[in-house]
């Protein structure tokens, strides 16, 4: 059997406590990807841990350094499925050092209102993503019933 290619993604967040908008971000590439949005993020190397991974990805692709918050879970340890042979785990985050720009792999970054569910899942994203962001619309607190800090450890 083939190992699993693992994935790690962020879910940057203005605010980890107050969180009102999220990061997507758009790939240039592959073809069959380019121009859909993502969870910035990359393949887990060779002796590093997933939270490593998402750190050096983010520092990469975007020139920033974040804290990291819970983890978006999923049904399975791996993360979430990203085709037969892929799986991604996704962590919130919040910006503590930088200012992002699509240095790497995206061509453009958009803060995304996390109140205006339209806006958010009107974004081509890549389609094994839609379930992601269905799952973080859902955990991120409305602001309306006083539910913060759920997503900082
Ligand atoms: N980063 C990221 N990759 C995703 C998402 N959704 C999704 O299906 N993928 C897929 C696309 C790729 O096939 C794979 C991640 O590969 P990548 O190209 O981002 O990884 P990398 O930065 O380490 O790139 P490379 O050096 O291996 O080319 O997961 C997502 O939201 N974020």
């Amino acid at each position: 059997m083939t190992e699993l290619i693992r994935v790690v993604g962020g879910a940057v967040l203005d605010s980890l406590a107050t969180p009102s908008r999220l990061l997507a971000a758009r790939r240039t590439a592959p073809p069959q990807f380019a121009g859909m949005w993502e969870f910035p993020g990359g393949k887990i190397e060779v002796g590093e841990s997933a939270e490593q991974a998402l750190h050096r990805e983010l520092l990469e692709e975007l020139g920033v350094r974040v804290r990291l918050g819970a983890e978006l879970e999923s049904e399975s340890a791996d993360g979430w499925p990203l085709n037969e042979r892929a799986a991604m785990r996704v962590w919130f985050a919040e910006l503590v050092g930088g200012e992002p720009c699509p240095l790497q792999d995206h061509d453009e970054l958009r803060w995304v209102d996390l109140g205006n569910r339209h806006e958010v899942l009107d974004l081509p994203w890549i389609p094994a993503d839609l379930p992601i962001v269905e799952a973080l619309l859902a955990a991120v607190p409305a602001r309306e019933h006083g539910g913060t800090g759920a997503l900082i450890r």
